[in-house]
């Protein structure tokens, strides 16, 4: 999968249907993490042009709106369709732009005709309810409730670079399907891989102005978008301090927040360690460990802790490093910044006394894999998260130990728990604070039809496909009172 970026395009912003320069003639260089070089510009759309697609946005929404699930279900099945025949441009884009291995990009873009699929076939059978006022004391025979669903206007879908397809239209197809309109907002480092994603929708013929793509960098349209008076929902997923601010600058709107994690693989003494080993490699290490629900951390039982150690030690040793289009699993992180923050992590235990197992060797945003082990609570490590390939481990004496541990993060996204006794690693599953726990296997978001949330800092609401419909309308009621 050789890269070819000699000719460098601008790629335009997508607003009220039409591809179009932004008025403010200023473009966004993007760069490759592992080319290390521009591959695209991008439009800078100015707070005018926000203002005009909101608008168009409402106009659409209501002609939407009166089109049945079935037929709005037609332009998203039409999309998939469009996104799995342009998977290899696609996938190469995001490859190129997110330095995510070719054939992990191509899975991501499968996996999104999938859910926009599921999405579809999931609201076509959502049918509402019937109440019947006798059900309440005192009540009525003759009052019957109807609740259905109904739209909630303008959703703004607000994406990051990681998962830049799968993730925005995790947002854009269930906000669609309820009828509603949508402005996109990608992550700056993954707008190519958005314009590619809506180019494909646009081929469905989707009616002028019912979505728009406003590329530009969140520092200088994120907070206008995200307080203007046109948006009625707002799903982000990004990082947790990203996450609060916008929290602070809504409101009374619907917020849906998927934000950072530190997920726990929480290793009992009688745990199978080579169902441990493996998911806490793929867990932890994949896409350089640039995945939310990425292991972040490994708490072990102190009688199992040298066995897993060096078992995890000469299974890192044997990961491919280097190029995305190699389909290596560590690649360059996203910029030379997340790389020195995850440097800074390293060092800050190895000052404080942790035991580097292997790793920490750097070539400028490629970090090595790295395991520290006999971290401590007074290291960055034990708390912060890297989105980066670096995991440390913290030997613990009891469950007790691991759960108190688990839950002194801010985060609550997802945990995995390891024993052979079912009852035992319910009984931890239930006492941790996540969204998720997984019993003997990785976190992760999927099967997308699952719930996927994340409890203290790491989030508020819920996605997975069903949720993320209910999330993007709400209950219309209607009373009939008989003669
Ligand atoms: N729980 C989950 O499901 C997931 C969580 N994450 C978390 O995301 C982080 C990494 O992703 P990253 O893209 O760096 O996250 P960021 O929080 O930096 O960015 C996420 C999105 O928010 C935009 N943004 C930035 N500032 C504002 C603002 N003031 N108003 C509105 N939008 C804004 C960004 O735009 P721009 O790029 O232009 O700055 C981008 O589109 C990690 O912490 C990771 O854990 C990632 C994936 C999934
Ligand atoms: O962005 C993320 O990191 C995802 O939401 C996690 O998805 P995954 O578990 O499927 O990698």
């Amino acid at each position: 999968m050789a890269s070819n970026v000699s000719e460098l395009t601008t790629y335009l912003a997508y607003l009220e249907g039409e591809w179009k320069k932004s008025s403010s003639g200023e473009t966004i260089a993007i760069q490759s993490p592992y080319l290390r070089q521009t591959i695209g510009y991008v439009q800078a759309v100015t707070q005018e042009e926000v203002d005009h697609a909101i608008t168009e946005a409402h106009k659409a929404q209501k002609r939407w709106a009166k089109l049945s699930l079935s037929e709005r279900g037609a332009y998203l099945e039409k999309w998939a369709d469009e996104l799995v025949a342009g998977s290899e441009e696609i996938a190469k884009t995001i490859m190129q732009e997110v330095g995510k291995g070719f054939k992990d990009a191509q899975k991501e873009v499968v996996r999104t005709a999938d859910l926009i699929r599921y999405t579809v076939q999931d609201a076509l059978h959502m049918h509402g309810e019937s109440l019947k006022g006798d059900g309440f004391p005192g009540g009525d025979q003759k009052k019957i409730g109807i609740v259905e669903s109904a739209p909630l206007g303008v959703v703004l879908a607000i994406a990051p670079f990681n998962y830049p397809v799968n993730l925005a239209a995790s947002k854009i197809a269930p906000a669609l399907m309820m009828g509603n309109a949508v402005i996109f907002k990608p992550a700056t480092q993954g707008s190519i891989s958005g314009v590619k994603m809506i180019e494909a929708l646009d081929k469905t013929g989707l009616p002028k102005g019912l979505l728009s793509l406003t590329t530009g960098r969140g520092s200088v349209i994120g907070d206008y978008l995200v307080e203007h008076k046109g948006i009625n929902m707002i799903s982000f997923t990004g990082g947790s301090s990203t996450g609060r601010h916008l929290s602070k600058q809504t409101t009374m709107i619907p917020l849906v927040l998927e934000l950072g994690g530190k997920d726990p693989a929480i290793v009992c003494e009688d745990a199978d360690l080579d169902v441990a080993v493996k998911s806490i490699m793929n867990g932890a290490y994949s896409y350089s460990g640039q995945r939310c629900t990425a292991i972040k951390r490994v708490l072990v039982n102190d009688k199992i802790a040298d066995a897993l150690v060096s078992r995890l030690k000469a299974e890192i040793e044997k990961l491919t490093v280097g190029s995305p289009e190699k389909d290596s699993t560590i690649v360059p992180l996203i910029d030379d910044k997340s790389a020195d923050f995850v440097q800074g992590l390293i060092d800050d235990a190895l000052v404080k006394g942790a035991t580097l197992v292997t790793g920490n060797k750097r070539k400028e945003n490629l970090i090595y894999p790295t395991l520290l082990d006999n971290v401590t609570e007074d290291m960055d490590v034990a708390w912060i998260e890297p989105f980066g390939p670096v995991l440390p481990v913290i030997r613990v004496a009891s469950d007790e130990e691991a759960i108190e541990l688990a839950n002194k993060s801010e985060f609550g996204l997802q945990a995995s728990v390891f024993s052979q006794d079912i009852d035992r690693a319910l009984a931890v599953a239930r006492q941790v604070e996540a969204g998720t726990v997984q019993i003997n296997g990785r976190t992760e978001r999927g099967p997308d039809h699952f719930p996927f949330l994340g409890v203290k800092s790491s989030g508020m609401g819920v996605q997975g496909i069903h949720h993320s419909l209910l999330s993007m309308s709400r209950e219309r009621v209607t009373v009939l009172n008989l003669k």
